[in-house]
């Protein structure tokens, strides 16, 4: 396997963005894949896949690579050989990879490889936490699930189209996808591909969705003509899903902190060809006291770590703080304390996250029902899904019962 000079350049440079100036790392990846349009798809998957790998596993290659942050151009160079070196690459003779140490490389590697946070690539404070969490052996498991790549799967979009068709349509572009039991509305891809650049997409035939925030709609149980509280709806991705479920009928109030956010949703829901969406931006208190006792069923997609999608977000391991979590605890119980009471007696609440810490799911849930305002609620089920037992993202939810 041979490196090519200027898509090793552009690997460099995207490391500096988002390791130097605090760029995300998937803004910085669409951005660097814009850079030359002679590319061909394996150019760009090189690009693509290089640099979310050496965001992944930046601890163990600064470890073995003997670099501190912030890190130097020579730094990221030396971080860069390491990946080249443990991928099997021939390391070519530029002067920046001048004297890579290969066999010191990959004798730290197995070395390095027998200590959990260095295998795995993760913080200190993250590796205790997971641990204390989940426990030892299943931690171990699943942060090993959770540094693999994500496979790319679709959501089809019923108001539009089914999943027969829409796997025909695919097919004739030669994107093979495969339905997944249990999943009605998924298609997994058999091979990764930029489906954002087919009509399909344009059309809005369906989203980008993994299998496990598929179960967070139908967990719901909405039903046509209802009216359903999308209370942390964020660009939209469960609103949709909603809305396809409900048949365009009833009506979906989507309401979120963030007018920008909004806007992402009100684009995609034009596209999706979904109707029955209102908007509200959260100003104040005002805006759920309206909606108390008056909604069939509300959703709380509550913000949360994400440590459940570390797969598609290896940059969460750098940027998420322990404080993080600890504030967003108190958010999430505050948001289930205010926005439960929007649910009308008899009707239903979900309360979902990506993360599959403990504390940010069940207990959160185990406290709500002991408050006040949650004796008036009982749990119908709960679904803690790990990435390494479920192969997708990790995430909770729980089905909450108001009573009549
Ligand atoms: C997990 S994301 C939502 C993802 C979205 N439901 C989807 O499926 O695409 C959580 C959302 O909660 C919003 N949020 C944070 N604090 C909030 C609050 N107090 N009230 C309502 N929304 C909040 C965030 O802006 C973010 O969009």
């Amino acid at each position: 396997m041979r490196l090519h000079r200027n898509l090793v350049f552009t690997v460099i440079d995207a490391l500096d963005f988002i390791f130097n100036q605090g760029e995300y790392a998937d803004k910085v990846v669409a951005k660097a894949l814009k850079k030359d349009k002679r590319w061909g798809s394996s150019d760009r998957r090189f690009v693509a896949e290089t640099i979310y790998d050496i965001v992944r596993w930046k601890r163990l290659y600064a470890e073995i690579a003997d670099v501190k942050e912030p890190f130097s151009r020579d730094n990221f160079w030396r971080i860069f050989a390491v990946w080249a070196v443990l991928r099997g690459y021939k390391i070519p003779d530029w002067k920046q990879l001048e004297g890579t140490p290969t066999r010191r490389i990959k004798g730290r590697f197995e070395e390095l490889s027998k200590i959990r946070k260095f295998r795995e690539s993760i913080p200190d404070w993250m590796d205790e936490t997971g641990a204390k969490e989940l426990g030892e052996a299943t931690w171990d498991k699943e942060i090993a699930a959770q540094n693999e790549q994500a496979d790319v799967v679709l959501r089809v979009n019923t108001l539009k189209t089914n999943v027969k068709s829409l796997q025909n349509i695919l097919a004739e572009q030669e994107i093979r996808t495969k339905t997944l039991k249990a999943y009605p509305d998924a298609l997994i891809l058999e091979e990764r591909a930029n489906v954002f650049l087919t009509d399909a997409f344009r059309e809005g035939l369906f989203e980008v969705q993994d299998a496990s925030s598929q179960r967070v709609a139908p967990l719901l149980d909405v039903q046509p003509g209802m009216r359903v509280v999308d209370a942390c709806a964020g660009a939209g991705g469960k609103t949709l899903h909603l809305a396809s479920l409900m048949q365009n009928k009833g009506q979906i109030i989507a309401m979120d902190l963030y007018e920008s956010k909004m806007k992402q949703l009100k684009t995609r829901a034009k596209r999706n060809g979904a109707f029955n969406i209102e908007y509200r931006i959260i100003e104040n208190n005002k805006v759920i006291k309206k909606l108390h006792d008056k909604a069939d069923r509300v959703l709380i997609d509550a913000p949360c770590s994400g440590l459940g999608v570390l797969r598609r977000n290896p940059d969460t391991k750098w940027k998420l703080q322990p404080e993080f979590i600890d504030n967003i605890r108190k958010t999430q119980q505050d948001i289930l304390q205010s926005y439960s009471r929007m649910v009308r007696p008899g009707g239903k609440l979900v309360y979902a996250t990506c993360s599959v810490l403990p504390s940010e799911n069940q207990e959160q849930i185990r406290t709500f029902l002991k408050s006040e305002n949650g004796k008036n609620f009982q749990l119908e089920k709960d679904h803690k899904i790990l990435a390494s037992v479920s192969g997708f993202d990790g995430f909770y939810m729980a089905l909450l019962q108001k009573k009549s």
